[in-house]
C-alpha cells in the first residue's frame, strides 16, 4: 500500500480543544495530481472486524491557513472521485465533476479556500477498495469487508487529523456525498462549520434499496463476477456486462422522464432501425453510459458502495432520525432537485425540517432529475455563497 505520494505524518486523534496546525499537504503525484493518505492503523468497522492497510486518495486546491480555518471538504457521489475540477486527462478519465463551481475566481474560490476532495473508502480511484491489494499482496476481491457511510467518514476524519484540520469551514456533498456530509455533521458537529447537502436523504428508502438491489443482482449474475474474485483475470474477463447493465438501470433513475422524452422521444439511433436489429436513440445513450462506466469503474467497488448506501441510516443506534439530526446543530442548507425521481424532494424537506440550524429547503429547478445537483451549477453557486462568507455567486 502507500502510493506515490508520501502520506502526511499521523497526528493525535481529535480531542476536545486539541491544538492542531494545518499541515501543507505532501507533494501530489505528478500524474493526476492525487495525494495519498495511509490510515495510521486498521480501521475498526461498524459491522465488525477491521480494514487493515487502507489508504485514501485525495486532491487539494488552494492553501490552508495556519489555523486551517479556510478548509472546505467536498464529498463526491457514487461514481465520482477526487477530481473535483479541471479537464479529463492522465489519471482522470472524466472532467472534474464540479469544474464550474471550484477554481480560482469561481464560486468556491480556491484562491481563498483550501478545498479537499477525498476518493471514498471502498472506491476504485485511488482509495482502498475491492480491486486494491490486501496486506497479503492479492486483490481484496470478495474478502473486502462490508463498509458503512460511518466507516467511510471515520477514514475521512483521520485524513482531516493528518492535514491538521480541526474544523471544516464547510462540508458539502450531493447524493452519496451528501450522506457522508450528514454523517460528518451528526457524528462530529464541532468539526463542521457549515453544511451543504444536495439531493440526498437521512436514510436510504425502500425504493432506493430496491433500485440498488436490482443493479447488484445484474453484476452478480454476470459469469465474469466469480463471486467477486475476478481482479486477477485478463482485461475484459470481469463482470463488465453486469456493471454496464447496472449503470443502464441507474442512469434511467438519474434523469427525468420529461427530459428523456424531450431529448430522445421515439427517435431511432442515427443510421439504425429499431425493428431491424437497431436501437432507439435512448438505448444508444444508455449503452454509451454503460460502456463508459465499465471502462473506468470497478464492479466490486460498485457493489461495496451501493451496499454502504443501502445501509445509510443516520438514526441507527442514535434514537432515530430526528434525534440523530438534532446533534447536527450547524448552519445548514439542504437542496432538492424538483425533477429528482431517485431522491425525491420529500427526503430533503425532511432533512431541512429536522436539522436544527437549517434554513428553508432550497429547490433547484431542473429538467435533469437527480443529476441536477451535478449540472445546475448556477443554482448551487448562491448556496455556497450563503454558507461561505465572501464566496462569489
Ligand atoms: C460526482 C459524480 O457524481 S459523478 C462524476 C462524473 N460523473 C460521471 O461521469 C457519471 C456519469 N455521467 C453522468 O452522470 C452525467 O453524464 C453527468 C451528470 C456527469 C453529465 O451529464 P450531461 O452533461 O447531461 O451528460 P449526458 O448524460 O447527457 O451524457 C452525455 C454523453 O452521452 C452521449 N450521448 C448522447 N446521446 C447519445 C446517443 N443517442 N447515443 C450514444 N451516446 C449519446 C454524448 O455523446 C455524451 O458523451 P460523452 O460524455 O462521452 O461526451
Ligand atoms: N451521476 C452520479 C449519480 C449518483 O449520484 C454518479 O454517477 O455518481
Amino acid at each position: 500500500m502507500g502510493g506515490p505520494g508520501a502520506a502526511p505524518a499521523p497526528r493525535p486523534a481529535a480531542g476536545a480543544g486539541a491544538a492542531r496546525r494545518a499541515a501543507p499537504p505532501p507533494p501530489p503525484d505528478p500524474v493526476g495530481g492525487r495525494r495519498w493518505f495511509a490510515l495510521p492503523g486498521p480501521l475498526a468497522l461498524e459491522a465488525g472486524g477491521t480494514l487493515p492497510g487502507a489508504r485514501l486518495a485525495y486532491q487539494t486546491w488552494g492553501s490552508p491557513r495556519p489555523d486551517g480555518s479556510n478548509a472546505v471538504l467536498v464529498l463526491h457521489a457514487l461514481t465520482g472521485d477526487s477530481h473535483l475540477t479541471g479537464p479529463a486527462g492522465p489519471g482522470h478519465p472524466t472532467a472534474g465533476w464540479w469544474t464550474e463551481l471550484v477554481g480560482p475566481g469561481r464560486p468556491l474560490d480556491t484562491e481563498r479556500w483550501f478545498v479537499v476532495a477525498p476518493n471514498v473508502l471502498g472506491g476504485c480511484q485511488g482509495s482502498t477498495g475491492p480491486s486494491s491489494a490486501a496486506p497479503d499482496g492479492r486483490p481484496w476481491g470478495s474478502r473486502f469487508p462490508f463498509l458503512t457511510q460511518r466507516d467511510q467518514v471515520a477514514a475521512e476524519v483521520l485524513l482531516a487529523d493528518a492535514l491538521g484540520i480541526d474544523r471544516w469551514a464547510l462540508v458539502v456533498g450531493g447524493s452519496m456525498g451528501g450522506m457522508r456530509a450528514l454523517e460528518w455533521a451528526v457524528a462530529h458537529p464541532r468539526r463542521v462549520g457549515a453544511l451543504l447537502v444536495l439531493a440526498t436523504a437521512a436514510a436510504a428508502s425502500a425504493e432506493q434499496i430496491a433500485h440498488a438491489s436490482a443493479q447488484l443482482h445484474a453484476i452478480r449474475a454476470d459469469r465474469g463476477w466469480h463471486g467477486g474474485d475476478y481482479h486477477h483475470l485478463p482485461p475484459g474477463r470481469g463482470p463488465h456486462r453486469g456493471l454496464g447493465l447496472a449503470r443502464r438501470l441507474a442512469q434511467i433513475t438519474y434523469r427525468s422522464e420529461p427530459e428523456l422524452a424531450a431529448r430522445f422521444g421515439r427517435a431511432p439511433q442515427h443510421g439504425e432501425h429499431p425493428w431491424r436489429g437497431g436501437r432507439f436513440a435512448v438505448e444508444s445513450y444508455l449503452d454509451h453510459h454503460a460502456a463508459k462506466l465499465a471502462h473506468r469503474f470497478d464492479a466490486g467497488s460498485y457493489v461495496v458502495l451501493n451496499e454502504a448506501m443501502n445501509a445509510h441510516d443516520l438514526g441507527r443506534g442514535r434514537g432515530g432520525t430526528a434525534a440523530a439530526l438534532r446533534r447536527a446543530a450547524v448552519p445548514a442548507l439542504v437542496a432538492a432537485v424538483d425533477s429528482d425521481r431517485l431522491y425525491p424532494p420529500r427526503q430533503q424537506a425532511e432533512l431541512a425540517a429536522l436539522l436544527p440550524d437549517a434554513d428553508a429547503l432550497r429547490v433547484l429547478s431542473s429538467p435533469y432529475g437527480h443529476d441536477g445537483f451535478l449540472l445546475e451549477s448556477a443554482q448551487v453557486a448562491p448556496l455556497l455563497a450563503e454558507l461561505l462568507p465572501g464566496a462569489r455567486r
